[in-house]
C-alpha cells in the first residue's frame, strides 16, 4: 500500500493531463456506445420506410457519433501517450538523479545491468500503472452511469442485467485472474532484471569469456534465464486470452440476458421493435469499457515490483552526508590526515588504521604498500565517496566534513589508472573537466600532456571519436588525455592514483615526465605500489594492511631496509 501511494505521489504533477486521458476515454467508449445505439435505431427504423425526413434527426446523431468516436480516442491517446512519455522521462531523471547521490559507495553491491534494468525496463513498467492500472477503472465507472441511465430509460431491469455482468467482467473476473495469476507480475519483473544482468556482465567480459572458454556456459545460463522469462511471458499472455473471452463470454451473456428480456415485451406491445437491436449494440459496445479491468492485478503487480526496486535504490542513504552550507574554497591548500581509521562496513576488518600524514600546500608525498594497503581507500576518504569513521582530515583549516563533495571534487583533479573516457569525441572527453573550456584551452592543456600532435594526427582531430572506454587509444595515450583533462581542470590539488600502471617502461617513462608537467605548483598526493619516480617526493608513506610502516625521502627509507627496501629490491629484480 505504501509503495502504490508514493507511485501516486509521483504521478501527482501529472493529474490534470491524466484526468483529460480518461474523460476523453469516457467520451471514446461513450461515442462508441452513441454510434452503435444510433446506427441500430437507424437500420431498425430504415427497414419500416418511414418518410426520409424522419430519418434525419437519427442520421445526423449517427454521423456525430461516428466522427466524435474518432476525434474522442484520437485525443485520448494523444494526452495518455503525451503524459506516459513524460512521466517516464520524469522518472528517468529523478532515478538518475539518486543514482549519482549514491554513486559509488552505495552502487557497489549492484551490478551494472542490474542498475540498467531498473533504469530502463523497471521505469518503462511503471508507464502500465497508469495506463493499466489507474485509468480502465475510472473510464468504466463513469460509462457506466450513462449505460445505466439509458438502459433504466427503456426498462430498470435492463439496467440491472447490465450492472450484474459489468461487475461480473470487472470485479470477479479480474479477481480469479488475481488468483490464477498470483506472482507472475513479479517474477517477471525479477526475471527480467537477471536476464539483463546476466547479458551486460557478458558483454563487458566478452574478452575474458572467449579466452577462457565459458561461451557455452555463459550461453546455458542465458538460454534457461531467456527460457524463464518466456514462459512468465506466456503465462501472462494465457491470462490475457483467458481474460479476452471472460469478458466477451460476460459480455454476449449480457446482450443475450437482455434480448430474453426485452423480446416478450415488444411481443406484448411494452416496447417498440425498433428498440431490440439498439438496445443489444448499446450493452455490447459499453464493454469496450470493462474489457482491460481484469489484467488490472497482473500490471498492478508487475508495477508495484518495478516500483519497489527502483524505491529500494532511492531510498538508500547516500554514504555521505553533505553539509548544509559548503565550506566553499580553502584559503590554503595542505592536507592534514590525522587518526583516521576506516572499514567499509561494521563487520570488515580496518582498511585504514591510525593513518597520520601531513601534506603541505604545493608539497608532494606519496603513499606506497602492497596490494590491500589500504591506498585506494585513502584516495576514497579524499574524494568524499566514503566517511571516515575516526580521526580527521583536513583540507585548509577545515575538516574535509565541512565541504560538500561537489566543492571537494572542484579542487581536487585526480588520474587513476582506471580513468574513464566515453564514447564520444576527444574535444568532449577533454571538456569533461571544464564545460566552458575554449577550444585554444583545450589545445593547451593538450599540448602540455603531449597528446595535441597526436589528435591533430586523427582523421577528424579533436571530433574524432574514440570508441567506448576510449578503446581506439591505447594504453598511453588514454593515460595522456587523463592528464590533459586534469590539466584543463587546473585543481589546486592533485591526486595521482597509480596513473602509470599498466604501460610499458618507455611510455611510463614519458608519462612521468607529463606528469611532472602536471604536478607543477600543485599540492600533490601519489598513490602507487610501484617506486618509479619517488625520488621528487617530499615525503614517501609507507602502508601495510592499513598501518603507516615506515615514512621518509625515498634515500631515507633505502636505507632502512624495511618494507620499502624489500619492495624496491622485488621490483628492481623482476626489471634486470
Ligand atoms: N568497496 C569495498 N568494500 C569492502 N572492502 C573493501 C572495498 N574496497 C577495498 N576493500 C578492502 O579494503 C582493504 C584495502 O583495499 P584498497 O583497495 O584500499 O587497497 P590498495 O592498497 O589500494 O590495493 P591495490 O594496490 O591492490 O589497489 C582491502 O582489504 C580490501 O579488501
Amino acid at each position: 500500500m505504501k509503495t502504490f501511494l508514493r507511485l501516486l505521489r509521483l504521478l501527482a504533477p501529472h493529474w490534470k493531463m491524466m484526468l483529460w486521458a480518461v474523460l476523453l476515454g469516457f467520451c471514446t467508449i461513450g461515442s462508441n456506445v452513441g454510434l452503435m445505439a444510433t446506427s441500430a435505431y437507424l437500420i431498425a427504423w430504415a427497414a419500416l420506410h418511414p418518410p426520409i425526413l424522419n430519418l434525419m434527426g437519427a442520421t445526423a446523431a449517427v454521423r456525430f457519433f461516428g466522427i466524435a468516436r474518432a476525434v474522442f480516442r484520437y485525443l485520448e491517446r494523444y494526452f495518455s501517450h503525451h503524459v506516459t512519455f513524460r512521466l517516464l522521462s520524469q522518472l528517468r531523471v529523478w532515478f538518475y538523479q539518486a543514482l549519482e547521490t549514491l554513486a559509488p559507495a552505495r552502487l557497489m553491491d549492484y551490478r551494472s545491468g542490474d542498475l540498467l534494468s531498473r533504469i530502463v525496463a523497471d521505469v518503462e513498467t511503471l508507464k502500465n500503472f497508469y495506463l493499466r492500472v489507474l485509468s480502465p477503472p475510472l473510464v468504466a465507472l463513469m460509462i457506466l452511469g450513462p449505460v445505466f441511465a439509458l438502459l433504466a430509460h427503456f426498462q430498470t431491469k435492463f439496467a440491472y442485467v447490465v450492472i450484474f455482468f459489468f461487475l461480473l467482467a470487472g470485479v470477479v473476473v479480474p479477481l480469479g485472474i488475481r488468483l490464477l495469476g498470483r506472482r507472475v507480475g513479479r517474477q517477471r519483473v525479477e526475471t527480467r532484471a537477471r536476464l539483463h544482468a546476466h547479458l551486460v556482465d557478458s558483454i563487458q567480459g566478452m574478452t575474458e569469456i572467449v579466452a577462457f572458454h565459458q561461451a557455452e556456459q555463459r550461453l546455458t545460463k542465458m538460454n534457461s534465464l531467456n527460457r524463464e522469462l518466456l514462459q512468465l511471458q506466456g503465462r501472462m499472455s494465457t491470462l490475457a486470452g483467458l481474460t479476452g473471452s471472460l469478458t466477451g463470454f460476460a459480455m454476449n451473456l449480457a446482450m443475450w440476458t437482455v434480448l430474453v428480456l426485452a423480446i416478450p415485451m415488444v411481443e406484448s406491445g411494452e416496447l417498440k421493435g425498433i428498440y431490440l437491436a439498439m438496445l443489444a449494440l448499446a450493452v455490447l459496445s459499453s464493454f469496450e469499457a470493462v474489457a482491460p479491468l481484469p489484467l488490472i492485478f497482473p500490471h498492478l503487480e508487475e508495477s508495484m515490483a518495478a516500483a519497489k526496486r527502483l524505491f529500494d535504490i532511492t531510498d538508500a542513504e547516500p554514504a555521505v552526508q553533505s553539509p548544509a552550507v559548503s565550506a566553499g574554497r580553502p584559503e590554503k591548500y595542505d592536507l592534514q590526515v590525522t587518526g583516521v581509521s576506516f572499514r567499509y562496513d561494521a563487520e570488515s576488518p580496518w582498511a585504514l588504521k591510525n593513518l597520520d600524514f601531513c601534506l603541505p600546500q604545493g608539497g608532494r608525498v606519496a603513499v606506497v604498500g602492497p596490494s590491500g594497503a589500504g591506498k585506494s581507500t585513502l584516495v576514497n576518504l579524499l574524494l568524499r565517496f566514503w566517511d571516515y569513521d575516526r580521526g580527521s582530515i583536513c583540507l585548509g583549516s577545515r575538516s574535509l566534513k565541512e565541504y560538500s563533495q561537489e566543492d571537494i571534487l572542484s579542487l581536487i583533479g585526480v588520474v587513476t589508472q582506471r580513468t574513464h573516457l566515453f564514447n564520444a569525441t576527444v574535444r568532449e572527453n577533454l571538456l569533461l573537466a571544464r564545460p566552458g573550456a575554449g577550444q585554444e584551452e583545450v589545445i593547451q592543456a593538450a599540448r602540455r600532456a603531449r597528446i595535441h600532435s597526436f589528435i591533430e594526427s586523427l582523421p577528424q582531430g579533436y571530433e574524432t571519436y574514440i570508441g567506448e572506454g576510449g578503446f581506439k587509444l591505447s594504453g598511453g595515450q588514454r593515460q595522456r588525455l587523463a592528464i590533459a583533462r586534469a590539466l584543463l581542470k587546473d585543481a589546486p590539488v592533485l591526486i595521482l592514483d597509480e596513473a602509470t600502471a599498466g604501460l610499458d617502461p618507455v611510455t611510463e617513462k614519458e608519462v612521468m615526465e607529463d606528469i611532472y608537467e602536471l604536478m607543477k605548483g600543485r599540492t600533490t598526493l601519489v598513490i602507487t605500489h610501484r617506486l618509479t619516480g619517488l625520488e621528487v617526493m617530499d615525503e614517501i608513506v609507507v602502508l601495510d594492511r592499513g598501518q603507516v610502516v615506515e615514512r621518509g625521502t625515498q634515500e631515507e627509507l633505502l636505507r632502512q631496509h624495511g618494507l620499502f627496501r624489500k619492495m624496491w629490491d622485488l621490483a628492481h629484480q623482476i626489471i634486470s
